[in-house]
């Protein structure tokens, strides 16, 4: 498993493009017939792929865990960014094409994943962050989702958010989840950008052409760098960094959150003159 530590905005602000890709960007989550994990230490937010073909791939407790069932301790949000599939979790199966998210609370026990056609398998995403109460299971559909329209033609940033694991949708303990549909012709996401140091955030990018690339710009408000992203790839964000992005060409983004306070809106943004 791989294991991100958290770096600081002082370190943060001394890496080259290497240092700055190894810490905070994820490649390869959707490998064919495995469940890949990455483990975060920003608020112990676990972030992975599976992509099950002819045979159903079985969520299994990581060592890195220390408990018999992954979600003993946990909670997760999951959303197909592939072929239609299905989730079976304690013998109920959940059908899953795109437009849903299903919300698994901790002590689910048995979880696995499967596709409906091995040639055009499911591409599970998942998040799991840690919780302290069992809510109930959730298959969240787009109807079930707020829906917030936000943006302009005039400033490139057309878009829709669509907030599934979201307290006026969803109960859960700290994760909160949901997809940004960007307009066509739009660029930007989150932009004017914003921090939330009570937590951190995770995005990926999905729906791009091979060659399209989101540049992702991340760091404290007054030193900001850039990660050039590819399709299915994610970024983590730490709580005292900005998060936003713009598109060579179309794309969308699943976006969570975790640690203090569930509220969306609960956003300080930053200034663009204070921008550097
Ligand atoms: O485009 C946007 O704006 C977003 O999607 C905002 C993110 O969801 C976010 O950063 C929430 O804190
Ligand atoms: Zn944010």
């Amino acid at each position: 498993m791989d294991i991100r530590q958290a770096c600081s905005p002082t370190e943060t602000k001394s890496f080259g493009t290497k240092e700055l890709r190894d810490n905070y960007l994820m490649e390869g989550l959707f490998k064919t017939a495995e469940v890949t994990m990455v483990y975060s230490h920003l608020d112990r937010t676990i972030v992975a792929g599976a992509v099950p073909t002819d045979a159903p791939l079985d969520l299994i407790a990581v060592d890195q865990l220390k408990s018999e069932n992954f979600l003993d301790r946990r909670e997760m949000g999951i959303i197909n960014i592939g072929g239609p599939g299905s989730v079976e979790a304690d013998g109920v199966v959940y059908e899953m094409s795109g437009s849903e998210c299903l919300y698994l609370p901790m002590g689910t026990k048995d979880v696995s994943f499967a596709s409906e056609e091995a040639s055009t398998p499911a591409k599970f995403y998942f998040i799991s962050t840690p919780a302290h109460h069992r809510y109930e299971t959730r298959l969240l559909t787009q109807e079930d989702a707020n829906h917030v329209h936000l943006g302009s033609q005039a400033d490139a940033n057309v878009r829709t958010i669509l907030q599934y694991i979201h307290p006026d949708v969803c109960d859960s303990c700290q994760l909160v989840m949901g997809v940004t549909k960007i307009a066509e012709g739009s660029v930007w996401n989150t932009m004017p950008c914003h921090t939330h140091d009570r937590r951190s955030e995770v995005y990926l990018y999905f729906g791009m052409a091979e060659k399209t690339r989101v540049f992702h710009f991340m760091g404290d408000p007054e030193e900001t760098r850039h990660l050039v992203v590819a399709n299915e790839q994610a970024i983590l964000s730490p709580g005292w960094s900005i998060h936003s992005g713009a598109g060579t060409g179309a794309y969308g983004f699943i976006w969570s959150m975790a640690g203090d306070n569930k509220e969306f809106t609960d956003m300080d943004f930053v200034a663009m003159e204070t921008l550097r």
